[in-house]
């Protein structure tokens, strides 16, 4: 267990998500994604906006890494500013996930006073989403508690389809702090070959808590 964490190494984190469009999108069926996860022995939880954050915590006895996604012109989305991060960790979540990468981030701010202000004034970790290896150096260097690899993939042409254990095992071997994977993983053998790049902890959503996609991609492959 690494102090500035509320989950052990080697835990498997389920993200319980679902956006407008999706059938499953509100509280209420995410509070019970949740607790369909933490009886299968997920060791926490990440969820998006202060409503999920809220309804997760009074359902699951679990922590909540809480992200409040805001979309805008500029590319990052994912707890763009202080005033995002603070409203879920408002509604509970023990620590924030935020945009690790080298985009613009909305109002200008840097992420290092992101990072400051988030410590300083919600006392709380915070797990930088990052997409390569310049970008997990830099939030590291910028005072970030984690580094996750949530954004590769996700900043420049299409996404691929499998994880970027590649990019897990750099950011291992290049940073001081423990490292996240998180992004396409699928299966057992996915989530095994990240704990073995060094992983100190794998998060998991779509391919357990987004039916919809998963039907999508099935019901593709028979087209
Ligand atoms: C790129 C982006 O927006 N990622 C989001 C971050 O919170 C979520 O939409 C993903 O579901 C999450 O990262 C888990 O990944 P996957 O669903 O592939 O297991």
């Amino acid at each position: 267990m690494d102090d500035r964490l509320p989950f052990p190494s080697g835990a498997l984190l389920v993200s319980c998500q679902a956006q407008p469009g999706n059938p499953l999108h509100g509280p209420v069926s995410m509070a019970r994604m949740a607790a369909a996860a933490a009886a299968g022995g997920a060791r926490a939880i990440r969820a998006n906006g202060p409503a999920d954050v809220a309804a997760i915590r009074s359902e699951v006895d679990l922590p909540v890494l809480g992200i409040n996604k805001v979309f805008g012109p500029d590319g990052v989305f994912i707890t763009p500013t202080f005033e995002d991060a603070a409203a879920v960790v408002r509604a509970g979540a023990a620590m924030v996930a935020i945009d690790g990468t080298a985009r613009p981030r909305p109002g200008g701010g840097s992420l290092g006073d992101q990072i400051r202000r988030i410590h300083a004034e919600l006392g709380v970790p915070v797990m930088a989403d990052v997409d390569d290896l310049a970008a997990g150096t830099a939030a590291r260097a910028a005072g970030a508690d984690v580094v996750a690899t949530t954004l590769s993939g996700y900043t420049g042409g299409p996404a691929p389809e499998g994880p970027d254990i590649g990019l897990v095992a750099e950011l291992v071997t290049r940073l001081d702090c423990p490292v996240i994977a998180e992004g396409r993983y699928r299966s057992a053998e996915d989530v095994r070959a990240a704990v073995d790049a060094g992983a100190y902890a794998v998060v998991v959503g779509t391919a357990i808590t987004n039916p919809m996609a998963i039907t999508t991609r099935l019901a593709k492959a028979l087209s």
